[in-house]
């Protein structure tokens, strides 16, 4: 267990509570390693998660992964220092691999309003890969309004913003080891 699991915590002078555990985290994170391992023995994927947010995530998943694979990443950039998106999207980084004919696993940390997963699928169907599945640790169900595709959900949780296990609050909080939830409802 990390050293660093308070049951509350303060990130720029707001309150969050405890949502998901670590152990939590660590079970959900191996089921979809198994599912994953299983559904692509045999095809050498490669993984793309999304910076910043993805990155523990991502780091844990693949070690749940028991078969050949790779990875890369890319950066987006749509929330800067708020809680609600502004609604563009902006690239900072794209992908070094090339992933013609390659199964992709594109992992996201958090689906919210689905802006930011439906612009990546696009971006990557444009360098034909053979397939392309998407990985999200958390999805806002009611908060998404944009198409997406979405394979493999964590866990679906509702419409208030969070923090820890890389997603962060204006930068911070992305090193707390499991996930907190806002006190109260950002939009009020
Ligand atoms: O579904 P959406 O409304 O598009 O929200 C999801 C996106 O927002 C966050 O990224 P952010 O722009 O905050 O950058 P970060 O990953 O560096 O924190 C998150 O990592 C997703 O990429
Ligand atoms: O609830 C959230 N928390 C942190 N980052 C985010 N990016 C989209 N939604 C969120």
């Amino acid at each position: 267990m990390s050293l660093f699991n308070p049951e509350t915590v303060t990130c720029n002078g707001e309150t969050f509570s405890i949502y998901l555990t670590q152990q939590e985290l660590e079970e959900r994170v191996a089921e979809l390693g198994d599912e994953l391992s299983s559904k692509y023995e045999g095809k050498n994927p490669i993984f793309i998660g999304v910076l910043n947010g993805a990155y523990i995530f991502l780091s844990d998943l693949m070690r749940q992964v028991d078969i050949p694979c790779e990875v890369d990443f890319l950066k987006l950039s749509s929330y800067g220092d708020e809680k609600v998106s502004s609604g563009e999207v902006t690239d900072l980084k794209d992908i070094d691999a090339d992933i013609e004919d390659r199964h992709v696993i594109l992992v996201e940390d958090i689906v919210d309003t689905g802006l930011s997963m439906n612009y990546l699928v696009d971006k990557l169907q444009k360098k034909n890969p053979e397939s392309i599945a998407t990985v999200t640790l958390l999805h806002k169900t009611e908060a998404t309004h944009h198409d997406v595709q979405l394979d493999y959900v964590g866990f679906e949780i509702p419409t208030l913003f969070v923090l820890g296990y890389g997603l962060d609050y204006a930068q911070e909080g992305r090193n707390l080891a499991q996930i907190y939830i806002l006190d109260s409802d950002p939009k009020e």
